[in-house]
């Protein structure tokens, strides 16, 4: 699917609060497969506490990444929102060597205006730091991390840092579940919205397309309208490869 967030990289690491395992929290976007949950690891949970001290909100779900080197990136795509929690914030910690963020506003603005030229910015994200996306920032523009192809003779020390290699942690507050036995989802993407409303998964079929379409509008759509596209919750845990091409 054209416009996704794909990421060219070794490790994807999932983890989630593990309380007593009796549901944990899940985040959908369009990906082949799901990687495997784990509950969060001693050091991930220390990152997680500052992240949480700094948003002043919980954050209950990671997804880590590791860039190899400058060829891995994840391509332009905004974050899929249908399991955030509506109004929190999303962060980015990263780790190791430098690399840069790149924002650019959707193409549709350029459409009603066609003078107006698409923002762009680029912010590095230095060892040791957070990026805080906010909803609103996510809704307007798309974000990527782009491959750096310049001689290594050309980078900063930053940019040199461990052999080049980056490690990123996306913290999200999720308010989506599974039950332990990943049979059943609820929460606020789900069709039901609470636990003893869970209803069974349901895996690729005319569900899984219609959340497809919904988030191919969430990348394309400035104004995109969580409601009409989110609101009535789709209970699709996996995209049919068929589907996701
Ligand atoms: O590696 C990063 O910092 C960005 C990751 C990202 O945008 C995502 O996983 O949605
Ligand atoms: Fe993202």
């Amino acid at each position: 699917m054209e416009g996704k967030g794909v990421l060219i990289g070794t490790a994807v690491v999932v983890s989630h609060l593990a309380s007593a395992y009796l549901s944990f929290p899940i985040y959908r976007h369009p990906a082949d497969e799901s990687p495997q949950l784990h509950p969060f690891s001693p050091t991930v949970s220390l990152i997680r506490q500052r992240v949480e001290n700094a948003l002043g909100h919980p954050v209950n779900h990671v997804l880590i990444q590791h860039y190899r080197n400058g060829a891995d990136y994840i391509s332009e795509h905004s974050d899929k929102t249908i399991d955030v929690v509506r109004g929190s914030k999303i962060v980015n910690v990263s780790l190791g060597a430098q690399r840069v963020m790149t924002l650019r506003t959707k193409k549709d603005v350029q459409a009603e205006a066609p003078s107006t030229q698409r923002s762009y910015q680029r912010i590095p994200l230095p060892h040791n730091s957070m990026f805080v996306l906010g909803l609103e920032t996510n809704a307007k523009w798309l974000h990527a991390i782009r491959t750096d192809k310049r001689p290594e003779k050309t980078k900063s020390d930053a940019e040199r840092f461990e052999n080049g290699e980056r490690i990123s942690l996306t913290f999200r507050n999720i308010g989506t579940f599974l039950s332990a036995d990943q049979a059943r989802i609820y929460g606020q993407g789900a069709k039901g919205k609470t636990k003893e409303g869970a209803r069974p998964v349901v895996r690729g079929g005319s569900d899984a397309e219609k959340l497809i379409v919904a988030f191919g509008n969430e990348n394309h759509q400035s104004d995109f309208d969580w409601d009409e596209n989110y609101g009535e919750g789709s209970d699709v845990l996996h995209f049919s490869p068929a589907i996701n091409a």
